[in-house]
């Protein structure tokens, strides 16, 4: 089949966001304009910003089917020095840093293949790469191995990066291909066995003896040169490129420009390079191997009798299936549990369902059999037929063309009873549902009408239906309160229910309430609105999801049009172009030139492509036909769907009216659910800090039991080394500290229980804690702050911090201890002086003359208050005391001593005694200064 080479241009992104451009491009009329208004016409025009993605998805699909069917393939990348030659085939790099975003056409391309591979085991392959570049006429095996093999895309890709290290920079050709060799054996029990080879060529920017060649070659191919007489042997380039350009690879050459304007003679090079491209008509081809097509099963009946039952029985499965599926999607409408989108995905799901059955199911089963195979959009030819049409096609063209418009308008006919079937079923289908809505739901929706009405779900898991559930968890006075309440809105009947209900401690039902209230809200009028307002809503929302897939249908066939139209341009340009040679070859045999071979040739060239070109037309025709029922079915939907808008606000304005008459009754009892809510809310508020379930509780008084046990053994180690001490009189330091360490942990334990047990009464757990709400409120900012940041530890981190926590607590404990100690010595100590000081004093008083002796009789008197206990004591300090008594005596009349220096000479009276108390975790220590 020949097949043009097919041009995509893609423009590279201004490096600057802001910078001029002088090259745009439209991909929806695949034009390329220059700033002087210069159009190009070409198979993709990519926007600016097109991604790697879209590159790929935009033309290679085509092109993996047929490298996947046997046929060959080429990708040409031409373009100014950086570009994104490069960057559109290979991407920016495979190490881990790369995006996946960024892959080029090379790696995208292989991880499809394979991924295809993957999902047809009953095909077996061998698939090859080889990496070459030219540089200076001299090729260079990139990858070093020649055909390197690849079993999956790990493998391709390892290949990928090692290539892509080892590849040479510079001004140079690179060309990577894949080629694959296949065999499966088809359902008809021939044997399929192919060849073909996908070749990706990024050609050097700066023009080069090879790239010459190239465009002297590409230059002859359009000129009409046939690729028989041209000498591909040149170069290397172009003798590697030679299946590409006039040889039998289905060509895709993408042209990278730039948008810059000091670019722009370059760019506009390029642009007419890749024009020049598209004149060039390749062969495309399937490449078979000798034993392709060969029967492989020798027992024809065989296949065929099991191929039938596998299909049958696969089938009954299939619909199976799928009415398995219809059940499910049906509930899954009615339970209403998915999101609007979903929903509408379901509806046409079944919409779609509805479709095939009607198409199966119908009378007109044999006459959609006939023309089952005419439906929908008519293929093009060019890129899907195997053959040329044969002269005889063209002769039973008219006939054809009468015959089709007979076939239209039956087909119309069917369509229209198709639809009008569709509609009734869907109205059933619709009406149905909400009949059983009715019986099983009772539901106010939010599409029941513009104003908002309470909405109270049977399924929903609100937090009224939670607070209203769990009955033995309310109090009596609780349910006495809600009953009260109640009692007002509801129903003596109802009532009676909800109290008996409680009375029996089972569940009251809310949905009984609620159902109550709606019945008192709804009357017969406003249900019937409400249920034409779903209808029609229903109904809508069916239309609006049919509109759109027409709409959808309708740009896919204008855009299928396009391409149809530029065909035919191109083939009437061709025609054109052969005509003029024809002429030139007249002129030739004029001059009596031999050349009747060729016009022959011209003239049955001249004459297929005229054939393919009224063929194109036709398939124009039918589409635009299409387009046209199409947009008369839109614009018949779109009047339906305006019709149904007013309707539907129609409805909603009497919904509106009658809800008017009844928004006082609607009030009182939206004000009674709010005060039933707040209640309710309060209560279980209340409840979620006091009741706890039973299997909570059953848990906190397990780990009561276990914290006893472990206080118990705690208790046990501490008993001991108190023992220990008691026997030994002393204990290490390790053994110290282990009896802090006990003392702490049960002190915790004992804390830990108390709020546990609060836990269980219903207590405040609070309450057995220090942390109060005063101590709370009374914390300064700082504290607060850092409660804050507590609060935020991870459970690992509170852990580790609890137990430095403990230890420093420990700690504290010892100082404590070793303080006390250190405290009572210090006491005793001052005892002991106080004793000295007296003895001293009772020995100076013996020794002093007796007119001396009331010197100072208020110290005299306190020397003696104080425990005098010892006679026989006279240290130094003693007699250094007595010594200036008596030297005071010698010396009449004698000063009066200050108060403080007495103080100083006898420290013993007036030591601080401190006073050592532990609260909580904290030692106190009050100073207490003995004064007479
Ligand atoms: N469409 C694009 N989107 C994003 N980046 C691009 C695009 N085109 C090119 N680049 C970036 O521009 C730089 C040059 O691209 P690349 O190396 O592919 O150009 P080139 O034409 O192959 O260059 P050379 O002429 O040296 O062979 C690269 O960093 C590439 O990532």
């Amino acid at each position: 089949m020949d097949i043009p080479v097919q041009i995509a241009i893609r423009l590279k992104p201004p490096s600057l966001a802001d910078s001029l451009q002088c090259i745009f491009s439209n991909p929806v009329t695949q034009i390329v304009i220059t700033e002087s208004g210069q159009t190009f016409h070409v198979n993709r025009a990519l926007p600016v910003d097109c991604t790697q993605a879209h590159l790929f998805n935009s033309f290679m699909i085509p092109q993996i089917n047929c490298f996947l069917d046997g046929c060959d393939t080429s990708v040409i990348v031409f373009g100014q020095p950086k570009s994104g030659k490069t960057y559109t085939l290979f991407g920016s790099g495979f190490e881990c840093i790369h995006s996946e975003c960024d892959q080029g056409i090379v790696p995208r391309f292989l991880s499809e293949i394979f991924h295809r591979l993957g999902q047809m085991p009953e095909r077996e392959y061998i698939l090859h790469i080889t990496w070459m570049q030219v540089v200076n006429n001299n090729i260079f095996d990139v990858l070093g191995a020649g055909l390197v093999r690849c079993t999956n895309v790990e493998e391709a890709f390892q290949y990928l990066q090692l290539g892509w290290r080892q590849r040479c920079l510079g001004n140079n050709h690179t060309v990577f291909t894949v080629s694959m060799e296949q065999k499966w054996v088809g359902t008809n029990g021939i044997l399929n066995h192919r060849m073909s080879t996908a070749s990706f060529c990024d050609l050097a920017a700066y023009p080069e003896p090879g790239l010459f060649a190239l465009e002297n070659i590409i230059k002859e191919l359009v000129s009409g040169n046939p690729p028989k007489q041209i000498n591909y042997d040149r170069c290397i380039l172009t003798a590697m490129l030679r299946d590409s350009f006039g040889g039998r690879a289905f060509t895709w050459v993408i042209g990278c420009i730039s948008t810059e304007p000091d670019d722009y003679q370059d760019t506009l090079k390029i642009l007419n390079l890749c024009l020049f491209c598209r004149g060039i008509k390749n062969f495309v081809t399937v490449n078979l191997f000798a034993d392709n097509n060969t029967p492989v099963y020798s027992d024809k009946g065989v296949l065929p009798t099991d191929n039938a039952f596998n299909l049958q029985f696969a089938t009954t499965q299939w619909i199976k299936l799928v009415s398995n599926a219809e059940g499910l999607f049906n509930k899954i409408l009615q339970s209403k549990s998915l999101s609007e989108t979903d929903m509408n995905q379901v509806s046409e799901w079944l919409f779609l369902k509805a479709e095939c059955d009607e198409c199966l199911n119908s009378d007109m089963t044999t006459d959609n059999k006939e023309t089952g195979t005419k439906q929908g959009l008519p293929r093009i030819a060019e890129d899907t037929e195997p053959s040329e049409p044969s002269e005889s096609d063209v002769e039973s063209d008219s006939e054809d063309s009468d015959s089709e418009t007979v076939f239209q308008d039956k087909l119309e006919k069917l369509m229209d009873y198709f639809r009008e079937k569709n509609d009734q079923l869907f109205a059933d289908r619709c009406e149905e549902y909400l009949n059983h809505i009715d019986s099983d739901d009772i539901t106010i929706s939010e599409t029941s009408g513009s104003q908002s009405l309470p909405i109270m779900t049977s399924q929903s898991n609100s937090g009224r239906r939670r607070t209203i559930q769990p009955g033995e968890s309310i109090s009596g006075a609780q349910l006495e309160l809600l009953r009260k309440v109640a009692a007002k809105a509801i129903s003596p009947e109802s009532q009676k229910i909800i109290i008996e209900s409680h009375k029996k401690e089972i569940d009251p039902e809310p949905k009984l309430i609620e159902r109550e209230l709606l019945k008192m809200i709804d009357s017969p009028k406003m249900n019937e609105i409400c249920k034409k307002y779903k209808l029609t809503k229903e109904k809508y929302t069916q239309k609006q999801i049919l509109a759109r897939k027409l709409s959808k249908e309708i740009s896919s066939s204008q855009t299928q049009l396009k391409e149809l139209i530029n065909l035919c341009i191109a083939k009437q340009r061709l025609i054109d172009d052969l005509c003029k040679t024809s002429e030139k070859n007249n002129k030739a045999y004029l001059e009596k030139v031999d050349i009747s071979l060729t016009e022959h040739d011209t003239t049955r060239e001249i004459k297929r492509h005229e054939i393919n070109l009224k063929t194109y037309k036709k398939q124009i025709e039918q589409i635009k036909r299409q387009i046209k029922k199409d947009e008369k079915r839109k614009n018949t939907l779109d009047i339906e769907l305006l019709k149904d808008k007013l309707k539907l606000d129609e409805l909603s304005e009497s919904s509106v009216d009658t809800k008017d008459r009844k928004t006082h009754s609607i009030k009182h009892f939206t004000h009674r659910i709010s005060q039933l809510d707040s209640i309710l809310k309060e209560k279980n508020n209340d409840l979620a800090n006091l009741d706890l379930s039973k299997e909570k509780e059953l848990m906190l008084r397990k780990e009561i039991k276990n914290l006893r046990k472990t206080r118990e053994c705690l208790h046990e180690q501490r008993c001991s080394l108190g023992h220990k001490r008691k026997m030994y009189k002393s204990l290490s330091d390790s053994e110290e500290r282990k009896i802090l360490e006990c003392e702490e942990a049960i002190e915790a334990i004992d804390t830990a229980i108390e709020y546990k047990n609060n836990l269980i009464c219903g207590k405040s757990p609070s309450a057995s804690l220090s942390d109060s709400q005063d101590n709370k409120d009374s914390r300064s900012r700082g504290e607060q702050m850092l409660m804050a940041r507590l609060d935020k530890l991870s459970h690992d981190e509170m852990k580790t911090l609890l137990y430095r926590y403990f230890q420093k607590v420990v700690d504290l404990r010892g100082a404590c201890a070793a303080l006390e100690a250190g405290a009572t010595e210090a006491a005793e100590e001052a005892a002991a002086w106080r004793a000295r000081a007296a003895a001293a004093w009772r020995h100076a008083q013996r020794a002093r003359p007796l007119p001396h002796r009331c010197l100072d009789g208020g110290n005299a008197e306190r020397a003696l208050m104080l425990g005098m206990t010892t006679d026989s004591e006279t240290s130094d300090d003693a007699m250094r005391l007595v010594d200036r008594v008596r030297q005071l005596a010698r010396n009449p009349p004698a000063p009066v001593i200050p108060r403080q220096n007495l103080r100083q000479l006898m420290p013993a009276t007036n030591i601080p005694v401190a006073k050592v108390t532990k609260e909580k975790n904290k030692l106190v220590i009050v100073q207490q200064n003995k004064k007479n």
